[in-house]
């Protein structure tokens, strides 16, 4: 066995708190040892008890209070806190051997793309030899027009980018369509790039023409158009996505994790 994390990320509201919910029911069902980390030190209350909780390191409610910060440098604050703390961290992951960790991450999608923070905390977690998986969730509303659906997939991408982790994408909220618009959804699960391209073009002013078809592009290049619906009121659908992220992971396979890449070593064509 070994130790395995999904990083459970997301822009605000997009049901991250449910979906590990969803998780930690589905785990336990089916016998795995299974645990919930919170990373939002704004969080307020949850389904299952955190096991591992950032609030108790420090709460972005006293970072406001005591330091006057506004709700998104104090978040910041608190999170470079954390990694200037990390043996508090180590010390709270050193009793989980060949467990499930589930991390609650904050919606604030600047900690994923222009800040290294959340980069740093996986460094972190594979120095300690977990191997995870960022499962990057978007609502289903998302994708009802092409521009919402290009830019759902653009901080996808970027926070896919930003943390080099295996990824996947889930379309959460299915059950909130109706199964009509749900048929209408599912050219978006494996799209044709350039039906999608044209698509756009129909309804967007000629001057963004040609941006549509780099987006599609680069989406099509990087893969990254696929997403898996999860109707949390389906066990199918919660089944297919831990399946996906087990693969990710690599579960239950017997063989070391990969050391983490040095910083500057990436390699450029
Ligand atoms: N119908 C339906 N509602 C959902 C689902 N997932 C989340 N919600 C609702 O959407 C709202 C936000 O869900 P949360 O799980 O708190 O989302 P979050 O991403 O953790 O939110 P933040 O922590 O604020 O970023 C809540 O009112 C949930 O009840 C779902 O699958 N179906």
């Amino acid at each position: 066995m070994g130790r395995y994390v999904q990083l459970v990320m997301g822009p605000a509201g997009s049901g991250k708190s449910t979906y590990c919910a969803t998780m930690m029911t589905h785990c336990q069902n089916i016998g795995r040892s299974v645990h919930l980390f919170n990373l939002d030190p704004a969080a307020e209350k949850f389904e299952y008890n955190p096991t591992i909780d950032i609030r108790d390191l420090i709460t972005l409610e006293d970072v406001m209070e005591e330091l006057q910060y506004g709700p998104n440098g104090g978040l910041i604050y608190c999170l470079e806190f954390l990694l200037n703390n990390i043996d508090w961290l180590e010390d709270e992951l050193g009793e989980y051997e060949d467990d499930y960790l589930i991390i609650d991450c904050p919606g604030q999608i600047e900690l994923y793309t222009h800040f290294p923070i959340m980069r740093r905390i996986c460094e972190c977690l594979q120095r300690m030899h977990f191997r995870i998986c960022g499962v990057y969730l978007l609502e289903s509303q998302f994708i009802q027009d092409n521009s919402k659906f290009f830019a759902g997939v653009m901080s996808a991408m970027s926070a896919m980018v930003s943390l080099e982790i295996p990824h996947i994408n889930v379309l959460s909220k299915m059950d909130l369509l109706g199964k009509v618009k749900q048929r209408e959804l599912e050219r978006y699960f494996d799209p044709d790039p350039l039906l999608l391209a044209d698509e756009a073009n129909t309804s967007m002013n000629p001057k963004f023409h040609d941006l549509n078809r780099a987006i599609v592009q680069l989406i099509d290049d990087y893969n990254m158009v696929s997403f898996l619906p999860l109707n949390i009121n389906d066990e199918d659908s919660i089944t297919a996505v831990i399946s996906h992220v087990d693969n990710a992971l690599q579960f239950g396979e017997d063989q070391e994790p990969k050391e983490p890449k040095d910083e500057f070593d990436i390699e450029y064509d």
